[in-house]
């Protein structure tokens, strides 16, 4: 509250360009609101899920630009008609909206091992399923998926509105498997960005690949052709990991306990025994009894790339309150979204040393997960979500 916006009003309401090389929502600095959503695909037929790609292209360029979904729009059709828009988000500005297309394991085969569309030879090693990992607790229902959308924006009513107006064009083709909201992006991806807080209080986002760092995103973010897929040169792979978070637990934590855990001040986000939030970590530096200040269980310590051999990601997650448990428990926690160029290479073994060692696993559970390929970025006009894929 005591700092001030780094972002222009007009910014956070203007439009995202839809158009080029990678997909908008990746690199894009992380709006304040998500709406993720999970389909699954519901014909066995091929062009009809095509020409539904090609429709949800149309609109999602459209509604980028903060016009309406169709081209008639919600109010000028004949009253006779159901409307080409929902007209929820008439008179909104684009609010910076992205939308972001990933295609799941599922897609390619499913469960019995079918080739459902034709594709499964273009499945890349990088979209395997991702293993169980110790302390799992995943729901299937809200788990996976063979398509994935995530609609970003500063205002909520635009992310919401550009889901649903996917979902209604994909209506028979599609069927909306789960989705999530969340607020209060929980990374920075651009060093222009303040760094925001998750729901345990403290800055998150600090050390992630940014934007600006184009070397960096070369080497871990976008995958090549030389990786072994042409059609994802230039895209990438979502993980998503719905995080429930204890938070009544954690609230009854010290301060000194929870700064342990995460191997960072609360207030500051200084990484312990280090000045300022933006100093490199220096695992030499030792505390006041000859301890090193930042513990080796710490999380930051487990999650760096030093101690993964190199592995990188760029998070890109948000805060989600889904209610309350019935328990007087707020259902709460983190919605973690990372991009990465393998995301086996790169998330996995992350998340096998938190799994492992991490003092944060006591307030917190994994309670969905899916990965998905997000194909490069839609060229103009004439192109469409997964041309390559499909041609
Ligand atoms: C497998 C990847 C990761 C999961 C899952 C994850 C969950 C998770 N993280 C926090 C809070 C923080 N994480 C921070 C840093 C950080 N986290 C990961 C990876 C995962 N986190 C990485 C790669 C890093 C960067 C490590 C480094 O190089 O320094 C931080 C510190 C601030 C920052 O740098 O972002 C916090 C705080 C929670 C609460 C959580 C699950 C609920
Ligand atoms: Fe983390």
């Amino acid at each position: 509250a005591d700092s001030e916006p780094t972002v222009p009003v007009s910014a956070a309401s203007g439009a995202v360009p839809f158009h080029g090389d990678h997909q908008a929502g990746i690199v894009t600095p992380a709006q304040d609101r998500l709406h993720f959503v999970a389909f699954d695909v519901v014909t066995k037929d091929r062009d009809r899920l095509v020409s539904m790609l090609q429709d949800w292209t149309a609109a999602a360029a459209r509604m980028t630009q903060g016009q309406d979904a169709g081209t008639i729009g919600a109010v000028n059709g004949i009253p006779e008609a159901p409307p080409d828009d929902t007209g929820e988000a008439l008179d909104l500005p684009p609010a910076g909206l992205t939308l972001t297309i990933g295609f799941g394991p599922t897609l390619f085969r499913d469960a019995s091992g079918v080739d459902r569309f034709g594709i499964a030879a273009k499945r890349p090693a990088a979209l395997e399923e991702l293993p169980k990992f110790p302390a799992d607790a995943l729901q299937p229902e809200i788990s996976g998926g063979d398509l994935c959308v995530q609609a970003c924006a500063n205002d909520p009513q635009v992310a919401v509105h550009a889901i649903r107006n996917l979902a209604r064009i994909g209506m028979g083709v599609v069927s909306v498997r789960w989705s999530q909201l969340g607020f209060g992006r929980t990374s920075s991806t651009s060093r222009d960005q303040v760094t925001p807080r998750n729901l345990f209080g403290f800055k998150d986002g600090t050390a992630n690949l940014k934007a600006e760092d184009t070397a960096l995103l070369d080497e871990h973010l976008w995958a090549r052709a030389a990786d072994g897929a042409s059609w994802m040169d230039g895209g990438s792979y979502l993980v998503a990991r719905k995080i429930r978070m204890t938070i009544e637990t954690w609230d009854r934590t010290s301060l000194g306990e929870q700064e342990e855990i995460v191997g960072r001040a609360k207030g500051s986000g200084a990484p312990l025994g280090h000045q300022n939030e933006f100093d490199e970590l220096d695992f030499t530096i030792k505390g006041p009894e000859g301890e090193p200040a930042i513990a080796d269980v710490a999380h930051v310590k487990l999650a760096h790339h030093s101690q993964n051999s190199g592995a990188r990601i760029l998070r890109r997650g948000y805060n989600f309150v889904d209610g309350s448990d019935g328990l007087g428990r707020l259902n709460a926690g983190l919605f973690f979204i990372s991009f990465q160029r393998d995301a086996h290479k790169q998330f996995v073994p992350i998340q096998l040393n938190l799994a492992r060692h991490d003092v944060m696993n006591e307030y917190i559970r994994h309670v969905s997960s899916a990965l998905f390929a997000c194909p490069p970025g839609v060229k103009d006009g004439g192109d469409y979500w997964g041309r390559e894929l499909f041609s």
